[in-house]
């Protein structure tokens, strides 16, 4: 190291910058955050691996869920509340989902007065459609292309405070400013502070450095460490990763989520995401032998709530409030087990998947004016016109419902780091062990927002700004120069297919014992293999060399989604285990929760936060039972009579 200002030898030049608040990720979450702590006066800087405008919620289709009750008046947060934690296996951080429940609505209409143009009724409201576990409509949307129009309209709000800030202080970025395509891959630390962040230009390959206090972490999810996922190129895990790395604790990482209807081919294609918008709207899902398979899959505890006839489920669509739902609406994780058991018992589509029929449901012009995504989606990778013929779909991994620990009100991270927040799908504990359709994107703002505001008053309340060590910025440049140093070692790519074949042939949809035993021994060879990876060619736009730094990030997150589903010895939500096949209500009560001890990744249990009695006395006792200890259901006989005689007196 020879100059501290520009990095650790003459040759490696890091640009610098200072920051009050730093957003790792430009998707929702992270724009939402950003604006927050801009508005709270704070220097902002939004950082972005892809370019701006591009990240993963900008794919989101079906739209954004909010108890505003525009299509159905009975709807309320406490129903939406319900419908979360039903849907999460009651495995949800309960406050987390209270605050979502609650402002969602105020968030939706928050984006109007930023210049969102919803979809609307015949009455002029925000129109809402339905989505599998949510009781009333609630989807707030824009026709299947909402990601789009969140994105488009958070970005056109930074604009406007970009345009303030030129009036005001002569710069359009005094206050806020965008880094696109640029990758963090480390955290620094003051002691257990977050001192900053360090990252490089992927054009480049030009190291930075942003020193701030206060980072939020909203980098999205994990699925490229399956080869059959929705997701995009740029969700490696890294924010799990760089939490772990710096102190914080990640939770509930054995739950993923796979999308019951991925594409199944061409093969180049398969995974890319068909929207349950396709279902919310119509559509049925159909096994090779023509039959409607998801009546015979209704699990005991939604039993109530969903139709039995084919007959009753059509009467839904037209009249909800005296049908029940069709089964093909259940949550994510039943429809995905179901069709999972379809194909494997030899009634799927040559392709492999099941069928997805909305051609025979809706008139053509109707399909072209509410799904023109799907529609433009079929026909240009598939060949399929949906309005004519259906579509062949099967499971997809879509969405991790793990993530870092934080406190509910203010996004913080746990662990022994301070400074640290994270919001969107990179934190854990809202959607418990299985995400309802459209409850990502309503998370996104509420939490965004809470985890901007509460970074910057965080950065008030600092005494002293934390100083990034020389010697960190020293071995963070050392770790990302690595793997193009190495004359031998294994190619990226390849490391990477293998991590794909451990993560989904052992790791996957359906789990078990021995396989995940095995899983644990590949990853730990795995680890030794990444360590030496190397990368040819040099830092100028090298996607090989990017693809070895997001490695270890991958291998990490997937050792901790390998250890807590070995750990979890019971099937809820996102995470099924063939040899424990049912849900345990003594499981109901722990959290799993991961650390970094060195290189090695610690697990422990943890009880889960008790729910309120006002929260859980919005459940009916038949309905508890089902999720509830026998200790806890007298708990609650015992508050609800001691309520019952208060009453009375
Ligand atoms: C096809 C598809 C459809 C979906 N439809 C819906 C829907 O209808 N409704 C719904 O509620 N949810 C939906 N989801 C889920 C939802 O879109 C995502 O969960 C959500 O958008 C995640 O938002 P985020 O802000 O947390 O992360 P993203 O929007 O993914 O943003 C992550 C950001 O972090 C950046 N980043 C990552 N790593 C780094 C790093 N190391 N350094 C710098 N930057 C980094 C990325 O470049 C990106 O800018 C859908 C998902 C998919 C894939």
């Amino acid at each position: 190291m020879t100059n501290p200002q520009h990095g650790p030898s003459t040759t490696t030049r890091i640009e610098r910058h200072h920051y009050d608040v730093v957003v790792i990720g430009a998707g929702g979450a992270g724009l939402r955050a950003a604006i927050e702590a801009r508005l709270a006066g704070k220097k902002t800087a939004i950082i972005s691996k892809s370019l701006f405008g591009k990240a993963h919620t900008v794919m989101a289709e079906g739209g954004a869920a909010a108890a505003m009750g525009n299509v159905n008046s009975r709807d309320s947060w406490q129903v939406h509340f319900r419908d979360t934690m039903r849907g999460g296996k009651f495995l949800n951080n309960f406050r987390m989902a209270e605050l979502h429940a609650k402002e969602s609505p105020q968030r939706i209409w928050e984006l109007e007065t930023y210049g969102a143009l919803f979809d609307r009724t015949k009455d002029g409201k925000i129109s809402q459609r339905n989505f599998g576990g949510h009781e009333y409509p609630r989807l707030a949307h824009v026709g299947d292309r909402t990601g789009l129009e969140l994105i488009r309209t958070l970005q056109q709000k930074i604009v406007s405070l970009q345009q303030e800030d030129k009036r005001d202080h002569g710069s359009y970025d005094a206050r806020i400013k965008v880094f696109a395509e640029t990758t963090i891959t480390e955290l620094l630390l003051d002691g257990d502070r977050i001192s900053g962040a360090f990252g490089y230009y992927r054009e480049s390959g030009e190291f930075v450095l942003f020193e701030a206090p206060a980072v939020v972490l909203a980098t999205g999810g994990v699925g490229r460490s399956y080869k059959v996922t929705s997701n995009s190129w740029e969700y490696t895990g890294d924010g799990h990763a760089l939490a772990l790395r710096a102190g914080a604790t990640l939770i509930n990482m054995e739950f993923l989520q796979f999308h019951p209807t991925g594409m199944v081919w061409p093969v180049s294609v398969k995974g890319i995401l068909v929207t349950e918008s396709v279902r919310g709207d119509g559509g049925v899902l159909k096994n090779s032998e023509g039959k409607r398979f998801m009546f015979n899959y209704v699990p005991d505890v939604f039993r109530k709530q969903y139709a039995e006839t084919e007959e009753e489920a059509d009467r839904w669509y037209t009249d909800p409030d005296n049908n029940r739902r069709p089964p093909e609406l259940l949550p994510r994780d039943e429809v995905a087990r179901a069709i999972n058991t379809e194909v494997k018992e030899g009634r799927g589509t040559p392709a492999g998947g099941v069928y997805l029929d909305i051609a025979s449901r809706l008139p053509a012009e109707e399909i072209r004016r509410r799904l023109p995504s799907m529609h433009h989606q079929f026909k240009g990778l598939a060949d399929v016109d949906i309005t004519k013929e259906p579509m062949e779909v099967g499971p997809t991994c879509h969405y991790v419902m793990g993530g870092v620990e934080v406190d509910p009100d203010s996004g913080a991270a746990y662990g022994s780091v301070r400074g640290l927040f994270a919001a969107g799908e990179v934190s854990g504990g809202m959607h418990g062990s299985n995400r309802l359709g459209g409850n990502s994107l309503s998370d996104l703002l509420v939490f965004g927002k809470r985890a901007g505001g509460h970074a910057a008053t965080y950065v008030d309340q600092l005494g002293g700004r934390p100083r990034v060590a020389v010697e960190a910025v020293e071995t963070a440049v050392e770790t990302a120069l690595a793997p193009l140093q190495r004359d031998t070692g294994e190619n990226p790519y390849t490391l990477q297919q293998d991590l794909q074949a451990v993560m989904g042939d052992l790791v996957g949809i359906i789990r078990r014992e021995a396989e995940l035993e095995d899983a644990l021994v590949r990853l730990a060879e795995l680890r030794e293999r990444v360590a030496k990876v190397s990368a040819v060619g040099g830092r100028r736009y090298n996607p090989g060399w990017h693809l070895a730094l997001d490695l270890r990030n991958m291998l990490v997150v997937s050792e901790c989604t390998a250890k807590a589903a070995l750990e979890r010895r019971e099937s809820r939500g996102g995470h099924t285990r063939e040899d424990h096949p049912t849900m345990d209500p003594q499981w109901r009560r722990v959290n799993l929760v991961c650390s970094l001890e060195g290189d090695t990744v610690r697990l422990e249990r943890k009880p889960l936060p008790k729910m309120r009695t006002e929260l859980i006395g919005l459940f009916d006792r038949n309905e508890l039972a089902k999720y509830l200890t026998d200790e806890e259901l007298a708990e609650f006989d015992t508050v609800a009579a001691a309520d019952a005689a208060g009453k009375g007196s």
